[in-house]
């Protein structure tokens, strides 16, 4: 099996540690809500639609542990899980699916199987939506000869329900023997791009090389790499998006250079009740992320800290937003709405 990011064996779920990688492969075992979505805080398992399919098996796990206070016990995971992280919309838009089939349900034995077989979709229709988007993509491009692309962050099998999102174009790319090459954002701080991208990339046999995120621009500049690929958090009625943080910066270069950019999410990323990206809450993580690694110290050990780890680029830097639904070309309001409502 090519490289997953989480298991569900009908009882439990299993989540590859994605901050072991690249030094280690450990998976461990999720018993319940809570857990799963410590999980979630603490990026064990991160990418926008990875974590909506997790809380959404955290929300079959509640109703199988649950007791006699059923409901009241899978009300508080759907609670919990919606606090663990705040930017990735995929995350609430799988609990409020969750959430309706939970209503509908008149015994904790109905919960049981049909929270189970919600998640399930959710998380096969994840893998769907990429496989749709990819396809999409590679229509957009129409490479006539193998390309160069640009990617940030990681959004591959680890990020979603396996294939990718901006990293599923890449490997559409490479299938059609359409990639030259791939330049990877290391993605400071957490290092998404060279922890993990790096390593699903080359373990598939991509042509990937990694770079310094400072190193972007020169490489634009060279002039070889037709487009920047990048998936997103949250896209706003707009078409603004949310995406890791150091996205809003590459896609000044991208246009500076003249340089495509575009952004690949399920519609599970859109948000049309925030009418701008500025309305989208983007989350602050520790310091300790930037001051340190790994326990060994990069700084000044009490050196404060700005730590956003999502920024917003506005719609007028992309040149086209690809969903599973369809394709926006310069987006704006008008062509998230005709596709989106
Ligand atoms: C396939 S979307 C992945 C998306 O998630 C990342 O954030 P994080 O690693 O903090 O969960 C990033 O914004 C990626 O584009």
């Amino acid at each position: 099996m090519g490289t997953v990011a989480l298991r569900w064996d009908g009882q439990s779920l299993a989540l590859l540690d994605q901050r072991l990688l690249p030094a280690e492969e450990r998976w461990m075992t999720a018993e319940g809500a809570a857990r799963v979505a410590q999980c979630i805080r603490d990026m064990v398992v991160r990418g926008a639609p990875a974590i909506g399919i997790s809380a959404a098996y955290g929300v079959a796990l509640a109703a199988r542990h649950a007791g006699a206070d059923w409901r009241g016990e899978i009300r508080h995971a759907l609670r919990a899980l919606a606090e663990s992280r705040p930017t990735a919309v995929n995350l609430f838009w799988a609990l409020q699916r969750m959430e309706r089939v939970f209503e509908a349900c008149a015994s904790r034995e109905e919960a049981v199987a049909r929270l189970a077989a919600e998640a399930e979709s959710i998380h096969r229709e994840d893998l769907q939506a990429n496989l749709t988007m990819a396809d999409q993509a590679l229509a957009v491009m129409a490479p006539e000869a193998p390309l160069e692309v640009l990617t940030h962050c990681n959004t591959g099998a680890l990020a979603t329900g396996g294939y990718g999102t901006a990293l599923g174009v890449v490997r559409r790319l490479h299938e059609a023997g359409k990639l030259a090459r791939v330049y990877a954002d290391e993605t400071r701080p957490w290092l998404q791009g060279s922890r993990l991208t790096a390593w699903e990339l080359a373990r598939d046999g991509l042509p990937v090389v990694l770079n310094a995120d400072g190193a972007a621009a020169s490489i634009l500049a060279r002039g070889q790499v037709s487009w920047v690929v990048v998936g997103a958090d949250r896209i706003t009625a707009n078409g603004d998006v949310a995406n890791k943080i150091g996205t809003y910066s590459l896609a000044v270069l991208a246009r500076h250079h003249g340089v495509r950019f575009m952004v690949v999410a399920p519609s599970s990323t859109v948000d049309m009740s925030l009418a701008r990206g500025s309305d989208i809450p983007i989350e602050e993580r520790e310091g300790s992320e930037v001051r340190e690694i790994r326990g060994m110290a990069l700084a000044p050990a009490d050196v404060p800290v700005y730590n956003p780890v999502f920024d917003v680029t506005p719609a007028h830097l992309i040149d086209v937003i690809v969903t599973e639904k369809g394709v926006v070309r310069q987006p704006g309001e008008a062509g998230m709405r005709a596709l989106f409502g």
